[in-house]
């Protein structure tokens, strides 16, 4: 392969190509535009957040970035590659994943042998979901390893995994993630339903896996996207209002009137 002295993500011109962009994308459900020609680029930052009042668009966006819904019209680009007519499932395999449906958990595997299941099919090229359980043994010592990032305790392991408590499932559907290697990670309101404990140590999780990764995080709890966020992306009415710092953000009167209505 000729060597053409090019960075991943640089372009021939020598300018950054955002890792992800939106161009032009319009989500509609008949015929009401739930995402309304929206482009918007994420360049290389560690985490995301994407904020916006009740019915601004932000799980469509998530569904859209994510694979899980194909725009009509515009185009979804994943480091310069066009990514809109692909599977959500052929999203996670070029490393574009996402967590927090705890629907993705089998209940009746171990912690474990969940975590085993998602290394494999990365591992197989997710050709093979259901593989036998003799063939996890090579890849528990990643799965292990993913389960002490998340902070599950080897004593809860071996237990089924419908057994787990609310947070500590939502902590195992992260190591089921993170077994995809994402190049970016989507969270979908990973504190939604969290007890202040959790909430805490999601938080400090995210931070800890944005070290190695981009994470795009949709979420209302303003708290967590103010800790976690490097940069805020405000929908209203299924388009951009505003982006920035959320210190700026949070300042800005639209964003406020947004939220609070006009009177505020
Ligand atoms: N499957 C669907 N069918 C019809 N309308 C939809 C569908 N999904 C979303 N919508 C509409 O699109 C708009 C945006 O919805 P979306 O769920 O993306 O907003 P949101 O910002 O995530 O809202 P919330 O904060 O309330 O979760 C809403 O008016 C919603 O009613």
């Amino acid at each position: 392969m000729p060597d053409c002295g090019q960075n991943i993500g640089e372009s021939a011109g020598g300018t950054v190509m955002p890792l992800l962009e939106l161009q032009s994308v319009t989500m509609s459900f008949g015929g009401f535009k739930a995402i309304n020609d929206l482009s918007l680029k994420f360049e290389r930052k560690p985490v995301y957040g994407i904020i916006g009042p009740n019915g601004a668009g932000k799980t469509t966006l998530f569904n859209v970035l994510s694979g899980f819904y194909r725009p009509k019209r515009g185009r979804l680009l994943f480091n310069g590659q066009d990514m809109t007519r692909l599977r959500a499932e052929q999203f996670a395999r070029q490393g574009i994943v996402r967590s927090f449906q705890i629907t993705s958990i089998f209940p009746n595997l171990s912690v474990m042998d969940n975590v085993v299941l998602s290394v494999q099919r990365r591992a197989d090229g997710g050709t093979k979901a259901f593989a036998k359980i003799d063939w996890h043994e090579d890849h528990r010592p990643e799965a292990s390893a993913l389960l002490d990032q998340v902070g599950i305790p080897s004593s809860l392991r071996g237990r089924p995994a419908g057994d787990l408590p609310y947070g500590r499932k939502r902590a195992l559907e992260l190591a089921i993630s993170l077994g995809a290697h994402p190049t970016i990670l989507l969270l979908d309101e990973p504190t939604a339903g969290m007890t202040t404990a959790d909430v805490s140590r999601t938080t400090d999780l995210i931070a800890q896996l944005s070290v190695d990764r981009m994470i795009i995080v949709v979420e209302h709890n303003l708290g967590v996207i103010a800790n976690v966020a490097d940069e805020i992306i405000v929908l209203q009415q299924g388009a951009l209002l505003t982006r920035g710092r959320y210190a700026d953000v949070r300042q800005d009167p639209r964003v406020i009137e947004a939220y609070l209505g006009k009177r505020h």
